[in-house]
């Protein structure tokens, strides 16, 4: 088998990486810029991508092509329908950083709530040892308890997050589109009452033709102006210029963000540049990236070449 890793740099220094050459001729590659995907995959039998696009004309110019590994849960990176036409097979990486996502979406909703870094600061600052008062009454914050949580995406993921926010004490609700209440635990709610009546909107669903630009300024419109919203799905989830524009106009109170449209994030992005900065918490897509993930990854895509080499 011929074998390629488009970018192994995204993965940073995991040891199992050369147990790939067990399975035939391997090419690592770093990083593959859109130029070079095509001469890097073209003779090739399975292909190895974390964020690197194969498109359809890519795709249609593989011969050899049997199989797409996506070092990711997310595979919104390569063109699903043109790959069941051509008979190649894509298996992604299922609930191997649900953890670790999970434990990075708190972290965000924390920061915005309590504003950890602001009474650091305070601390270190020197400004606290000069208080008559035993403690700061600074930003006040509210609980997370009794507050209203809703999960956009409850799959994998998003069913984590909402077992950790109802032990917070949070009452935990959804979105889907499936239609049916599929979750007797927790309530579905239709789009418009789930954006006016949640407090904290979590989104943990994948990008598709359904979920682009699902929440865009009629949807912030919708929202409490008290509102928390969250995104470490993905960025094209949420129309950016129309949160900026929400952020700057105060129709929702703040933002979490792990993901973005463009990625790095461009630097004239509008959420780079709010009036208020201290309104977004910002995060360069880590959630997946706990060192526990990371392992569990790469076990996860030499498992599917695996089972794929076997069937
Ligand atoms: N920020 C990060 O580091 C990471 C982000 N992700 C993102 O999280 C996504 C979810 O991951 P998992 O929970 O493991 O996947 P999953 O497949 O278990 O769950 C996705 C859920 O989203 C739901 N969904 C699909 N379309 C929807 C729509 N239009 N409206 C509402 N819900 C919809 C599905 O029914 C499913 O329940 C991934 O596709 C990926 O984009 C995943 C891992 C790491
Ligand atoms: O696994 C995923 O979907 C991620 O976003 C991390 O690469």
């Amino acid at each position: 088998m011929k074998i390629a890793f488009l970018d192994t740099k995204t993965l940073g220094d995991v040891p199992n990486l050369e147990k790939l050459q067990d399975f035939g001729e391997v090419q690592y590659y770093s990083t593959t810029l859109p130029s070079e995907t095509l001469s890097r995959v073209q003779d090739r039998d399975i292909v190895i991508t974390n964020k690197v696009v194969l498109d359809k004309a890519t795709l249609e110019k593989c011969p050899h092509l049997k199989l797409i590994c996506v070092a990711a849960t997310g595979m919104n990176n390569i063109d699903l329908s043109a790959a069941q036409d051509l008979k190649i097979q894509v298996k992604n990486a299922v609930d191997y950083s649900t953890s670790s996502v999970a434990q990075l979406t708190f972290a965000i909703l924390l920061q915005l709530i309590n504003n950890v870094t602001y009474f650091d600061n305070y601390v270190k600052s020197g400004a606290y040892s000069q208080s008559d008062i035993f403690t700061h009454l600074g930003p006040s914050y509210e609980e997370l308890g009794g507050k209203q949580f809703g999960v956009i995406g409850f799959g994998t993921i998003g069913r984590q997050v909402a077992r950790i926010a109802a032990a917070f004490g949070a009452r935990v609700v959804y979105y889907s589109t499936s239609g049916k209440n599929n979750n007797p635990d927790y309530q579905r709610l239709e789009l418009n009452e789930f954006l006016a009546t949640c407090d904290i909107i979590s989104i943990h669903a994948p990008l598709t033709y359904q979920t682009r630009n699902l929440i865009a300024y009629p949807e912030l419109q919708n929202m409490k102006p008290s509102a928390l919203l969250l995104n470490v799905g993905r960025g094209g989830i949420i129309e950016e210029a129309d949160l900026a524009r929400a952020l700057n106009e105060n129709l929702i109170a703040g933002a979490g963000l792990d993901v973005f449209s463009a990625e790095p994030v461009k630097p004239d992005n509008p959420l780079l540049h709010l009036n208020n900065p201290a309104k977004v918490v910002l995060t360069p897509h880590i959630a997946w990236a706990s060192r526990e993930a990371r392992l569990l990854l790469m076990n996860k895509v030499i498992q599917n070449i695996q089972v794929f080499l076997e069937t």
